[in-house]
């Protein structure tokens, strides 16, 4: 895909659709969308409730706070509608008349109703055609050709919507928006589908569609994270993308961190998630520089390796990349691993926290230590490399026994059935992490070891990080165990990502500012201060230069607390 992007660069419009039952409602409706700061809204006069036309439009157009796009969806478009044709050919031309700022008309009734309009005078309201496809997107010759007809009816603006079966069918929309001759929209419905919302700016989109609070339409980021969190006004045809690239993809806090991270630092970029099925095809199609990297999420940090041109020695000893860079140069794809050292400082710094001293090694509280991971794909290998490091014995436990021998192999540990962890017991001292997504939303009541034997443990980490506190670290924590949050491995292994995303430091150089602040007093008073006070941003704002501490306040609303603090100063400290 080429690098060309629209020329409608940073002219995009944030829409609120409303699908209000009443009249009263959808006007109290416009008036949240636009407090909630929606550029204009689409009433969708085909979910009204014994919709009277002639009354209900005039009570819509004159109470609108906000440019109204009038939309009468017919069943057959994928709508509501379900009456006379004639009827509802009339309540659009008389929402044309009562002076709506746009009037939606499906491709198969355009050209007569535009024709008419014209032959009429135009009251100064646009018109939009719109097609909704019936499926996964079409080729670009094919969109093309939709494309030339819709244009050919005179519209002001087109609108083409499909339903995606994978992510790639985007560049199609992308490559729609940035070479349509009238201003267009362009978008595909679902989690794969999203990118094209939140990156529609970017390719010279005209309008992108987000659901407001209480209201979620699926498939629709919110109002408030496109203006918040994406910050989609601030995009044009130069900001790079980054990705999450993984499956399912909803549930990571990245896209809330690095975002206004991002534009802290000054950085034109935007990090979207990407609900990936193929990773060839993904990487095939997304080649051009305006992909600029990656973070890889569960299940792909093994198998996207063979997918890099070049792989960092730590992530090539571990067998798994989380973060990708396209080299600016040569646009060769770079393979590196943050979550090892993210998970590991996390759990070093929680035993020394605890002031233990290892008998045998002052390096690493970890020498020595029977160290038992659950899981051996991507997170439990940079997890189990890490220990290994700094001296640790490995057990790897894993429900596929092959993978677990796999990884034993390379960290000189041993291997076990997952079901035998159930009957396990650990050595006095020994550390359990957990690298599988068991007990991660939706299904928080799982827990990977049995909660009799959590008691044995001197420390529980768990790399799941939604929710925050996993039902394995509550009941680790009620049996006397150290517990290490996910939170801290996403929050450390993030920086890496953030640093190698920017191109400003190299992964190592995390640990610098961390060693500083957290043999600082300044740290305990902070942190002190923190709980006390629970105001993140003015105590951090007096005590260091200020960074991305609006990250984290975005964050903190996400569910980080300031018992998470230690990472979210070793944050704002590394930006
Ligand atoms: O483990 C994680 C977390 C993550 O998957 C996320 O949920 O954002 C992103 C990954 O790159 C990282 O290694």
């Amino acid at each position: 895909m080429g690098s060309t992007a629209g020329a409608f660069k940073n002219s995009a419009m944030v829409c609120a659709p409303l699908m209000a039952r009443s009249v009263e409602q959808m006007v109290i409706d416009m008036h949240s969308a636009k407090a909630q700061g929606a550029d204009v809204v689409e009433v969708r006069l085909d979910y009204i409730h014994d919709f009277q036309p002639g009354q209900d439009l005039e009570t819509i157009i004159r109470n609108k706070p906000l440019p109204v796009i009038i939309v009468y969806r017919p069943k057959w478009e994928g709508g509501q509608y379900e009456g006379d044709e004639h009827k509802r050919l009339e309540a659009l031309r008389l929402a044309h008349d009562l002076g709506a700022d746009y009037i939606d008309f499906e491709l198969k009734v355009a050209s007569e109703l535009i024709g008419e309009l014209e032959n009429k005078h135009r009251n100064g309201g646009k018109v939009i055609v719109s097609s909704y496809l019936n499926g996964a997107t079409p080729s670009k010759e094919k969109l093309g050709d939709l494309v030339a007809s819709m244009q050919a009816t005179g519209a002001d603006m087109i609108k083409v919507v499909s339903n995606a079966d994978d992510i790639t069918e985007m560049e199609r929309i992308f490559y729609l928006l940035s070479h349509c001759e009238v201003p267009a929209v362009a978008y595909s419905v679902g989690e794969r589908g999203l990118i094209s919302q939140l990156l529609c700016p970017k390719f010279g989109g005209a309008l992108v569609y987000g659901s407001m609070e209480g209201n979620s339409i699926p498939g629709l980021p919110t109002l408030d994270s496109l203006k918040e969190a994406y910050k989609v006004n601030c995009i044009d045809s130069d900001t790079k993308v980054f990705g999450l690239v993984s499956k399912p993809v909803s549930h990571s806090k990245g896209p809330l961190l690095h975002n206004p991270t991002l534009r802290h630092a000054n950085f034109n970029g935007i990090y979207v998630p990407m609900f990936v099925d193929d990773l060839k095809k993904f990487f095939d199609v997304y080649a051009s520089p305006d992909f600029a990297g990656y973070s890889v999420g569960f299940p792909y940090k093994e198998a996207v390796v063979q997918f890099c041109d070049e792989v960092h020695p730590l992530a090539k000893s571990i067998g798994a990349v989380n973060t990708i860079i396209r080299r600016p140069g040569d646009g060769k794809l770079i393979g590196y691993n943050t979550d090892c050292e993210g998970s590991i400082t996390a759990i070093e710094d929680a035993l020394r926290d605890q002031k233990y001293v290892n008998g045998r090694s002052l390096n690493s509280p970890l020498a020595g230590k029977q160290f038992v991971v659950v899981g051996a794909g991507g997170a439990g290998r940079a997890i189990a490399v890490g220990a290994r490091s700094r001296g640790a014995r490995l057990i790897v436990f894993d429900i596929d026994l092959e993978r677990a021998k796999c990884l034993a192999r390379a960290v000189s540990g041993e291997a076990r059935h997952f079901e035998s962890l159930e009957h396990f017991h650990p050595e006095n001292g020994a550390i359990l992490a957990n690298a599988t997504p068991i007990g991660m939303h939706p299904s928080t009541e799982r827990i990977p070891a049995a909660e009799e034997t959590l008691g044995n443990y001197q420390l529980v980490f768990d790399a799941v990080y939604t929710p925050r506190k996993t039902r394995l670290l509550k009941d680790a924590a009620a049996a006397g165990a150290i517990t290490v949050s996910g939170v801290e491995m996403f929050l450390r292994q993030a920086i890496g990502q953030f640093n190698l995303f920017t191109g400003r430091e190299g992964i190592s150089s995390i640990s610098p500012f961390y060693q500083y602040f957290r043999s600082s007093s300044k740290l305990v008073q902070c942190i002190e201060n923190l709980i006390v006070c629970n105001n993140i941003v003015s105590v951090l704002s007096s005590m260091i230069e200020m960074t991305s501490v609006l990250s984290l306040s975005a964050y903190s609303s996400e569910g980080l607390h300031a018992e998470d603090c230690s990472s979210q100063i070793l944050i704002c400290c590394t930006i």
